[in-house]
């Protein structure tokens, strides 16, 4: 069964129809990469996933359950789909630890000892097991990105949604986040990304979607979508990434 369904799915802001009838499905285990312009509606369709966007029309079917507009189908979804943003929203009052033992300890009752053997285990997982103790403000970018990822993972998620989860990065950083997050794509962990990172695409993608204007517009294997794109809009987007 598939993880993810989503079927005819159209939201509007206002007269702004961000997206305008998007089907997308993803098995257990698949990592699926969104490209396309800034503005196509990437953003607005993970927010769409985890339940951070109410659909204008059509649905969204996580884990075989569909999305209702209801608290108790909303916490249930935040269950199972952790986020990880461009800006890591950390809480800046909060340690590594506590920021990642908050939601363990407040939505799936775990003792102070049960979630802080599980938040420690999730940062030695992004390799974050020594900063523990340092907050936000202490860490770099790269740092505070490895410890949101840790926050999304203790709570098990089945999905995880990555938007745009280096572009805010110094160049030097990017790096150690692509590596945490090839690793859980390895783990099998299931995944949909929102990155200009072609070479994550292309190392890491079981599939590559191309939107534009609200709409998937060409899909396939990264080498089908990145090196041999079909239509004229996927052509010319990724011409002018190379011209960057
Ligand atoms: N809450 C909102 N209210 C009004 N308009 C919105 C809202 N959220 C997004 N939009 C608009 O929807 C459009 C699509 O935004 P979205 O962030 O989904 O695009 P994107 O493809 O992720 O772009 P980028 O790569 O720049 O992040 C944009 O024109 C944006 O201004």
């Amino acid at each position: 069964m598939a993880l993810v369904e989503v079927r005819n799915l159209h939201k509007r802001f206002g007269a702004l129809e961000v997206l305008q009838g998007v089907d997308l499905t993803v098995q257990p285990g698949e990592v699926v990469v969104f490209v396309g312009p800034s503005g196509c509606g990437k953003s607005t369709l993970l927010r769409c996933l985890c339940g951070l966007e109410v659909p204008s029309e059509g649905e969204v079917v996580v884990g075989g359950t569909p999305v209702r507009d209801d608290p108790r189908s909303l916490q249930a979804l935040h269950r199972r789909v952790g986020m990880v943003f461009q800006r890591f929203h950390l809480f800046p009052h909060l340690s590594a630890l506590d920021n990642v033992t908050l939601a363990p300890r407040r939505v799936l009752g775990l003792s102070d000892a049960e979630a802080e053997a599980l938040g420690r285990r999730m940062l030695a997982m992004v390799h974050m097991d020594a900063r523990a103790e340092a907050y936000p403000a202490q860490l770099s970018g790269g740092q505070q990105q490895r410890v949101a990822i840790a926050r999304a993972l203790a709570m098990k998620p089945e999905l995880m949604l990555f938007d745009e989860p280096t572009s805010a990065l110094d160049p030097e950083l990017v790096g150690e986040v692509l590596e945490v997050m090839r690793t859980l794509a390895r783990e099998g962990m299931t995944m949909c990304v929102v990155t200009h990172e072609m070479g994550f695409a292309a190392d890491v993608a079981h599939r590559v979607l191309f939107m534009d204007a609200g709409k998937v517009v060409e899909e396939g294997s990264p080498q089908q979508v990145l090196r041999e794109p079909q239509h004229p809009r996927t052509r010319e987007f990724l011409a002018r990434l190379l011209q960057r």
